[in-house]
Parts: C-alpha cells; structure tokens; sequence
C-alpha cells in the first residue's frame, strides 16, 4: 500500500490546518451512573493518538464523543475552527448489502463525485488497499480482514483531515492486522489526524506518537509516546504497563 505515498492525492489536507479537537469539563452519565468523569483534552495537530485503558474504561465512549455519535451529559466538545473532514472505523465494519465496488461508489455519490468519476475512483481505492480482485463480491460476505480493509478504502475516498478508529483490528489474524496499521500509517502520512483506541500494547508501540490512558472512565494521562513507553507519568500507566492495571 506504499503506492499511496505516491498518489497524486498526497497533498490532501494541509495538516497545520486542522482544528484543534477540545473536550471541555465533558462528562456522560447514564442513569445516574458516571460512566466518563469530567475530562478535559485537547487533540491538535497531526498526531497519531491512540487511545488505551483496560476493559470498560471509557475509549469507545472518547471516540464516539469526538465524532459526534454521542452528545455529553455535560460539558462540550468541540472543533476549535472548522469543522474538519471525518471518518470512522469500526471494530466491526458497517457495509452496505451491495458489492465491495458499489458500497465504495455509494460512498462518492453521497459526497458529491460526478457519476463519471466514481467508478474510476473507487476501483482505485480497492487496489490502493489490495481488494481489487473482490470488486463484485457481496461486501458482507468478505472475511472480517477484507471488510476493515474496504471500510478503510472507503474513508480513503472521503480524504478525512481526520479519522478515529475504534479498535479496528481486534477481531482480525496478523497479516490482516499489518495491514490496517500500514494503511493507518499512509492516511497519516498524508496528512491525517489518527485517533484511535486499542488494547494491544504493541500496536500501540508501533503506531503512536502520543498516547491517551484512560482508567474507570477517567483521564489518567496525555503523554507524547516516546515518553508514555519509557516511563509513564502516573502509577496507574507504569501498572497499565505491566499489565497489572485492570477494570
Ligand atoms: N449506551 C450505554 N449505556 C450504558 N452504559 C454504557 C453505554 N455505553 C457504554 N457504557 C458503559 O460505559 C463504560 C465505558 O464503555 P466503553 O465502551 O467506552 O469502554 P471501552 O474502554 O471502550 O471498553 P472495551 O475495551 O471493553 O471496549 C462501560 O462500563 C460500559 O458498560
């Protein structure tokens, strides 16, 4: 997928321009339970942040804030600017019942491609992402390695200033795998904002130049990574670390 780094498409967003994200004093409740604390985060620049914490510590509910999937039982989040172009990945793929092509065609129509443009466009995206020979095949019937890949072709097309991942690779084998952290890797370099949440340390070894722990639902850090790995700023990341931090 290193063809990307040659696309034409590579200056596709000009990173200083994307609004910094604020998560202001943002809490959510349900039933009067606190399921996140109080939090206040800023995600700027063109980072790859990727989100941890054990089980049930409130990354899926972070990431769904940000998208705007989630309104906060108070507090605010919001863009400090416009409103950058956005995508999202599942842990499980959200497709269409149509073919791998059409479900990528759709995509463009929605947003505005001439008719004449999209099939080009999107037989191009699924060989960007090595589906090409899948083209007609029903979407829902790809494994789950193919379905995260199409997933990602089709936040491709949509050329996201940002894009958050919701644990995109924990059902998926080791090729799989690689292959959505090197796609996530070329949506970066070309100048896209990653969040993304996992609970695999050495993804997150691979992937992150800052890193966001979150704990019992509550903001524990927001640590360059280089920084986190070697020696993190909290008890609660040197546990996480050792793996003795849980629910
Ligand atoms: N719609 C909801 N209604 C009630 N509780 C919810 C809802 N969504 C999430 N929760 C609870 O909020 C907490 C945080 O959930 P969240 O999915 O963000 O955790 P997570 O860190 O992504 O966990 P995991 O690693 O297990 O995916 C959990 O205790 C969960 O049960």
């Amino acid at each position: 997928m290193n063809d990307m780094l040659h696309s034409p498409t590579a200056a596709m967003t000009a990173t200083a321009d994307i609004a910094p994200l604020a998560f202001a004093a943002v809490s959510v409740t349900h039933r009067e339970q606190v399921l996140l604390h109080p939090l206040t985060l800023r995600l700027a620049g063109c980072h790859r942040t990727l989100v941890m914490g054990p089980n049930g510590a409130g990354k899926s509910l972070l990431l769904r804030l940000a998208h705007g999937l989630l309104t906060p039982s108070a507090g605010r989040v919001h863009w400090e600017g416009t409103t950058p172009r956005q995508a999202m990945a599942f842990q499980r793929p959200v497709l269409l019942r149509r073919s791998a092509l059409d479900n990528l065609t759709y995509a463009l129509a929605v947003t505005g491609t001439p008719r004449g443009e999209r099939r080009e466009r999107a037989r191009e995206a699924l060989a960007r992402f090595g589906l090409a020979t899948l083209e007609k095949r029903p979407a829902r019937v790809l494994s789950g390695g193919e379905q995260q890949r199409l997933a990602l072709a089709r936040a491709w097309l949509t050329r996201p200033e940002v894009l958050f991942l919701d644990e995109p690779t924990s059902a998926l084998d080791p090729a799989a795998i690689r292959a959505v952290e090197d796609a996530v890797l070329d949506f970066h370099r070309l100048g896209t904002r990653i969040v993304m949440t996992t609970h695999d340390l050495n993804q997150a070894r691979r992937l992150a130049d800052e890193v966001v722990l979150l704990y019992g639902g509550r903001l524990i850090e927001h640590t360059p990574a280089d920084r986190f790995f070697a020696e993190p700023l909290t008890p609660e990341g040197r546990a996480f670390l050792r793996g003795e931090l849980v629910w």
